[in-house]
């Protein structure tokens, strides 16, 4: 399953905020090897101990990234707990989620952004190849391990993270605080995900890349997890990117009928065409697709 830490070998430092049920922080754990004392810079993500009772599905998000090994998969170290608290031990990811880094830097390149589509589209076709289904693709959940320097010819390096408690665990508010990013069959059944949910996912994340980490269909009314409801009930697609080859694929990816949805391959040859597409055309220095 996964490795087990000792709760006196790990210490906290600064909190770092919350995913869903959860609180992160960053702190470091301590192991003896060959009689040497190593501390590590570690994430701790602990489970809220108020939904304690979705601890097997908080684990079962441990043992999904302990199971496999890719370099864009983040690496967890193994779990913890101690009393009424369950903790989840991951290496510490410089640079944090994607969504925030997003928010932040205003001036990625189009380059940028499809060198980081082109990362998650390789760790989803992994992930397929493994028959292993993620089931919260979003930009929350990429962290940025490397930033780029064009002057050292350096390009960004993303990991994708656990996906946290099972999505069938969670309340209907919650699953309706996913639109758009989980598949609208799994709005009806959140407990039978398919690797057709992973390419809608990686549509709107994709979505989301471009649009400087602007959440899409935020900042509708107040009401809008009605809106979102409504969003899939009338079939609407989120607004597409002048850019008619990326929104091709976004929109592939984003088909309500799943037999629709692009392989993997596809994606990665789709995403390869807008690379090239991408330097002849002048958007590369503006960033600017929407
Ligand atoms: N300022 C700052 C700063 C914050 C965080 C990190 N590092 C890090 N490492 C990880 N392994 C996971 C996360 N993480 C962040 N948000 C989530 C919840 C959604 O998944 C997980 N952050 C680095 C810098």
């Amino acid at each position: 399953q996964f490795h087990t830490i000792k709760y006196e070998d790990l210490k906290w430092d600064e909190s770092l905020g919350q995913g869903s049920f959860t609180r992160i922080f960053k702190g470091e754990k301590t192991d003896y090897r060959d009689g040497e004392k190593h501390t590590t810079e570690v994430l701790l993500k602990e489970l809220d101990p108020d939904h304690k009772n979705c601890w097997e599905s908080f684990f079962e998000a441990a043992s999904f990234m302990s199971q496999i090994s890719h370099k864009h998969l983040l690496h967890v170290y193994g779990v913890s707990v101690h009393g009424d608290k369950n903790i989840m031990v991951q290496e510490f990811v410089k640079h944090g989620a994607l969504d925030l880094y997003l928010k932040r830097e205003k001036s990625l390149s189009v380059s940028w952004k499809l060198n980081v589509a082109k990362q998650l589209a390789c760790v989803l076709n992994f992930l397929e190849e493994q028959s292993i289904i993620h089931g919260n693709i979003c930009a929350k959940n990429l962290l940025l391990v490397r930033e780029e320097d064009p002057s050292q010819g350096i390009s960004p390096f993303i990991k994708l993270s656990d996906p946290g408690i099972n999505v069938a665990m969670l309340g209907k508010d919650v699953i309706m605080h996913r639109i758009p990013w989980i598949a609208p069959e799994s709005l009806a059944a959140p407990d039978n995900l398919t690797h057709e949910c992973d390419k809608w996912s990686f549509g709107a994340t994709v979505w989301e890349i471009f649009n400087n980490g602007n959440p899409p269909l935020q900042g509708w009314s107040l009401e809008e997890v009605k809106l979102k409801e409504k969003f899939y009930e009338n079939k609407q697609q989120l607004p597409p990117s002048q850019w008619t080859e990326l929104a091709d694929l976004i929109g592939q990816c984003m088909s309500y009928d799943l037999a629709f949805r692009p392989s993997c391959r596809s994606i990665i040859r789709q995403l390869n065409s807008l690379v090239t597409s991408g330097n002849n055309v002048s958007l590369n220095h503006v960033g600017k697709v929407f």
